[in-house]
């Protein structure tokens, strides 16, 4: 690895999550967080089935609309996970400005911090990440460390 990330583990219970985007890198991304918190904000004109859901079911609030630079207002952390570049990277600009930690999908250079996969039982978390290099082998790590907790960590 040319520049290895350091882990930390953060208490998201008190902190509020933004995630501009409903496809399926935001969907995947509010599955791994909704193990950890339900203060989770989506804005999106359009979101997948298991996105729409979770809004139906109140697990998250679903702002149907493009983003706008006041959705940052009172977040901790946002994810930019639209299929537009010059959305995503404007949105990192203005969480800079704002000193807003932010991570955005399409371009690992811009992020302050990279999304893990995970593997997880009822005792231990574990985060992987491959500093950006390799998303396979952080799968194929995840996969093996899944195994070795010894329960299914693919669903909520
Ligand atoms: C781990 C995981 C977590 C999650 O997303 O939940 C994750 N990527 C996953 C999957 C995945 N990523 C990509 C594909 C399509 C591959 C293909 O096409 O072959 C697939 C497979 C799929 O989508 O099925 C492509 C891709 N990824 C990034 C870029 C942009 C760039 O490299 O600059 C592009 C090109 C996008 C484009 O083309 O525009 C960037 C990032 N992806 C990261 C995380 C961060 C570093 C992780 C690490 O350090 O290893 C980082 C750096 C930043 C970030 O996003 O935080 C998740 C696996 C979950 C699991 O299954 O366990
Ligand atoms: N980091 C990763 O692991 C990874 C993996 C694959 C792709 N990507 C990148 O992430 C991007 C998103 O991927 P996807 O597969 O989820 O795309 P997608 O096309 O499935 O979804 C894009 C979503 O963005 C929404 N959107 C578009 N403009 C918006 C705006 N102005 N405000 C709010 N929401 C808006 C759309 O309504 C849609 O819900 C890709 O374009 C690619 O650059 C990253």
């Amino acid at each position: 690895m040319k520049q290895p990330y350091f882990p930390v583990f953060l208490d998201l219970s008190r902190k509020e999550i933004l995630v501009a985007g409903g496809g399926q890198v935001a969907e995947r991304r509010v599955r791994s967080l909704l193990l950890f918190t339900d203060r989770i904000c989506l804005v999106a004109p359009e979101a997948t089935k298991d996105l729409e859901k979770w809004a139906a079911e109140g697990r998250i609030v679903w702002k149907k609309r493009k983003i706008r630079a006041k959705d940052l207002e009172g977040k901790d952390l946002v994810l930019a996970a639209t299929d537009e570049a010059d959305c995503n990277e404007q949105i990192v600009k203005d969480c800079r400005e704002k000193g807003i930690l932010v991570n955005t999908s399409h371009k690992k250079e811009l992020c302050d911090f990279l999304f893990p996969a995970l593997a997880w039982n009822e005792k231990v978390v574990a985060g992987i990440s491959s500093g950006g290099e390799d998303c396979h082998a952080t799968v194929e790590a995840r996969k093996h460390i899944q195994k070795l907790l010894g329960k299914d960590g693919t669903s909520i």
